[in-house]
């Protein structure tokens, strides 16, 4: 509009994209839709602490006891595990990229993709020199975060090798994503019937899972292998149907730690298990390796979908083909 000075800081906040100050003092965006729908991102880790959908309600969990300070990762939401997933390599517990300050992108490459939306941050990882100690790789780690008109949030990871010296390098990745649930005891996850597994409490020893879909009485830690795109998490008390669609991340963990582990964790309430469940897409059986210039996609799609399931009413068909 005429007269109006055009804001020359960056970056520059808008009605769909508000750059602000969160835990500690932590530089955190705020991306907004029209129809209400939100997220949280902080630069500390690129992670995703909140989405709401367009009533306001959360959609992710966040522990009450999360440690907002480096080096800890914040517990909850959506860490990033790269470029090692878990215990699977010589670096710390699911990489560094989680606890990395992460900086704007403020000139990504073009996105093949046409989205509609206006509420997305692009953010940028580089190694640091502690880092190329450790994981002696050159890497450019792109990250879009976007909220979808309808209050889908999407995850579009990009990760190119940049070594000048004919280097490969493979990683492990996971969308850590913690979902808030009513009562994990009551939830059902469908889409991983049937599949092999490596069960993390059983040296990661493969099994194959029967029958129904999942349902949660105790500790799991499993790593789902060769999933399809689509993943359901039902919550029949919230009357609510997550569904993840992923894209890139063949595997899908499913984590959550129960009483025992959940008492031994600093970071998380004692009685938080009853209300979370990770499902994580995530590329682990098979490392991903990148030659120099090449670049790997990885797709996560949450959304959160009104359901009103009761027992043995549910097609599983239906909720996963979204009819
Ligand atoms: O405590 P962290 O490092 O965030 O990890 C939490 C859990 O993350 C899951 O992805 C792993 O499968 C579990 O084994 C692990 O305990």
């Amino acid at each position: 509009m005429s007269g109006e000075k055009e804001k020359t800081s960056a970056p520059s906040s808008s009605p769909y994209v508000e750059f602000c100050k969160g835990v500690n003092g932590h530089d955190k965006v705020l991306l907004r839709e029209s129809r209400g729908s939100s997220a949280e991102v902080y630069l500390y880790g690129a992670h995703v602490t909140s989405w709401k959908n367009d009533h306001g309600e959360e959609l992710l969990f966040l522990s009450s006891k999360a440690v907002f300070k480096p080096p800890k990762a914040i517990r909850g939401g959506i860490p990033i595990c790269f470029p090692q997933f878990g215990g699977l390599g010589t670096l710390d517990q699911h990489g560094f990229a989680r606890n990395r300050l992460w900086t704007i992108d403020d000139d990504p490459p073009p996105f093949p993709t046409n989205t509609l939306s206006k509420a997305f941050v692009d953010l940028i990882l580089k190694p640091s020199e502690e880092d190329s100690k450790n994981w002696p790789h050159c890497f450019e780690y792109r990250l879009r975060i976007a909220l979808g008109p309808g209050g889908d949030l999407m995850l579009t990871s990009r990760i190119r090798n940049t070594n000048t010296e004919g280097k490969p390098f493979s990683f492990t990745f996971a969308y850590h994503t913690y979902f808030s649930v009513s009562d994990t005891s009551e939830v059902r996850v469908e889409g991983l019937e049937t599949l092999d597994y490596l069960d993390n409490l059983q040296n990661k020893e493969r099994f194959t899972e029967q029958g129904d879909a999942l349902t949660f009485e105790s500790e799991v830690d499993k790593i789902y292998l060769s999933t399809p795109t689509k993943i359901a998490i039902i919550d029949h008390e919230k009357k609510r149907t997550f569904v993840v669609r992923k894209d890139g991340l063949p595997d899908a963990v499913v984590w959550n730690p129960w009483d025992k582990k959940a008492k031994a964790m600093a970071d998380f309430g004692d009685d938080e298990y009853k209300h979370m469940l990770c499902v994580e897409a995530a590329a682990i059986e098979k490392p991903i390796t990148l030659k120099p210039g090449e670049e790997w996609k990885g797709r996560l799609e949450l959304s959160a979908v009104p359901s009103s399931y009761c027992s043995g009413q549910l097609d599983p068909q239906r909720v996963l083909l979204g009819s």
